[in-house]
């Protein structure tokens, strides 16, 4: 079939309003994932233009038309980005696509989201002119008390490229609600959608330096953006090994960060489920959708024994269905990994797999019809233990490891033996014992008879090497308000703590 095709369009940096070729003037390629070719390319921010956008940041909280709006003007500015989205939808779905290597359906689904991001943040906008001060009546006749939730002031916000657009909209909606001044800096291997973003917010006539989009390397203009003195909080999703980095950065300023990371995510499955091919399904929902590209990928399938040959010869079946082939074509429902840096790990894993006496039940390969791109099999492993790499490390790939449980206290001991603590799943129709595995799991998300369903009214983020604080929800509000209490003495009395002399 023939594959859409849409321009690349070619951006500079989006800084105050306004598009600024890099101080260095250098760009880094755009390289398909689907076809391993050059498509296009970014502009490379560095230190420099680091400081100019933080400088624009900063003048945008300091002017009335940002700085002094209320949530209800800001409101405004999201639904009218939300509308933007919508109405470029197909072509964003499409570039999307493009760059990251997403199918296009699932790009789809992701700009709904997006555009659903930014309108509920919009509410939750108007809603906190509301709440901007909350008296505290502490019962005494000499104090007044209030509390103040105010904006925390300019923002340093750094995704990743497995949902580029809907990751950069979960931090830069929220932000933008709160009343911050932001400086987005996406990933490097997929920023095309990033950039539009910029050019919707122009067209919508968000104040300049309200938000800021800054492309380019990770340690050229992610850690400048870190170490700013007058940046004043960073919000970051990625891996660990850069959270690590990430964090150690704002240390030395004590400045505050979220934090959310990988996870190597448990799916456990019992015999008393009723049907077997809608708990098939979830499981390769949970572990191959984005490609396997999803921190909270349900990776490891905790199977009960009694029927795991049953769920694996079903689950084979299942995944001989999944299509797959260039990512803008319909149907497509497993398209490449998003770089060649990315294909090679996932493909080292699975060696290392092998070599540590682990069986490929299936995939482990590039796809045979699939001759150029970043493309690897849908892959079950088995005949795993637990000191292994592939039970151990997130492969962020279409890779599932199977392990089988006899008993309740085996599958919790199996499912929480994990350093990351994202997400779990359960699947069994005795909900008493879902009810007993929802207190066991040492994760911040359960889902329960499903995997991975994201909803924006809830609390996204982990536990242990997950990382720390929520996207999502009121929560995601909270990341970008400085709390501020106010005690007023209203009494004429005097204090009385000193002698008068
Ligand atoms: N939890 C999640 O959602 C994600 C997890 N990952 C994991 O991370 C692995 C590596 O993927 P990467 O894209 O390299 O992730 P990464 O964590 O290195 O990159 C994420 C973001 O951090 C920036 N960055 C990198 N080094 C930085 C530094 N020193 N200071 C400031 N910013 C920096 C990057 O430019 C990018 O915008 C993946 O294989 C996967 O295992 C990757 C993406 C998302
Ligand atoms: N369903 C959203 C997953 C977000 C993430 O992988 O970071
Ligand atoms: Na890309």
């Amino acid at each position: 079939m023939a594959i859409p095709n849409v321009r690349i369009p070619s951006r500079q940096l989006y800084i105050d309003g306004e598009w600024r070729e890099p101080v260095k003037k250098n760009r880094i390629p755009i390289i398909s994932p689907a076809t391993e070719e050059t498509i296009g390319d970014i502009p490379a921010a560095t230190e420099e233009d680091v400081d100019i956008a933080v400088e624009a940041a900063r003048r945008a909280l300091g002017r009335d038309d940002w700085g002094s709006t209320t949530g209800a003007q800001r409101a405004k500015y999201l639904r009218a980005i939300a509308a933007k989205i919508l109405e470029r939808k197909s072509e964003l779905a499409k570039l999307e696509s493009l760059d990251c290597g997403k199918t296009l359906f699932e790009a789809a689904w992701d700009m709904d989201d997006v555009a659903a991001c930014f309108e509920y943040y919009a509410d939750l906008a108007e809603a906190l002119d509301s709440k901007r001060k909350t008296p505290v009546d502490l019962h005494l006749d000499s104090f007044k008390t209030y509390v103040l939730r105010e904006p925390i002031g300019v923002v340093g916000l750094i995704t990743p490229w497995n949902y580029p657009l809907l990751m950069a909209t979960w931090k830069v909606a929220p932000a933008l609600a709160a009343g911050c001044a932001a400086i987005l800096k996406p990933s490097e291997l997929a920023s095309i959608t990033c950039l539009e973003l910029g050019e919707i917010c122009r067209e919508v006539g968000l104040p300049p330096g309200a938000l800021n989009i800054l492309t380019g390397l990770g340690p050229e203009a992610g850690a400048p953006l870190v170490s700013h003195p007058h940046v004043d909080k960073i919000a970051f999703t990625g891996s660990g090994a850069t959270g690590v980095k990430i964090m150690t950065a704002a240390a030395q300023l004590v400045k505050p960060v979220t934090l959310e990371l990988g996870g190597k995510s448990p799916i456990v499955v019992f015999d008393d489920i009723d049907n077997l091919d809608l708990v098939v399904e979830w499981t390769l929902f949970g572990c191959f959708a984005n490609a396997g590209q999803v921190c909270s990928a349900t990776s490891r399938l905790i199977l009960q024994e009694s029927i795991a040959s049953e769920f694996l010869e079903r689950l084979l079946l299942w995944i001989k269905n999944i299509k797959i082939s260039d990512p803008l074509e319909e149907d497509c429902k497993l398209g490449p990994v998003v770089s060649s840096g990315q294909y090679e790990k996932v493909l080292k894993f699975i060696s290392k797999a092998k070599d540590e006496g682990a069986t490929i039940l299936c995939g482990g390969e590039r796809p045979q019809h699939m001759k150029k791109g970043y493309y690897v099999q849908p892959t079950i492993i088995t005949d795993i233990n637990t000191s292994m790499e592939i039970w151990k490390e997130e492969v962020f790939g279409p890779v599932l490891c199977v392990k089988t449980f006899k008993t309740e206290e085996e599958a919790i001991e199996l499912a929480n033996d994990t350093k990351y603590g994202l997400a779990s799943a359960i699947m069994s129709k005795d909900l008493e014992r879902c009810e007993r595995f929802t207190k066991a799991f040492q994760t911040g998300i359960i889902w329960l008879n499903c995997s991975q369903p994201t909803f924006m009214q809830l609390p996204w983020g982990g536990r242990k090497r997950s990382g720390f604080g929520r996207d999502l929800g009121e929560w995601g509000l909270e990341n970008y308000l400085n709390i501020k209490q106010v005690t007023q003495y209203t009494s004429d009395e005097a204090w009385a703590f000193y002698k008068s002399p």
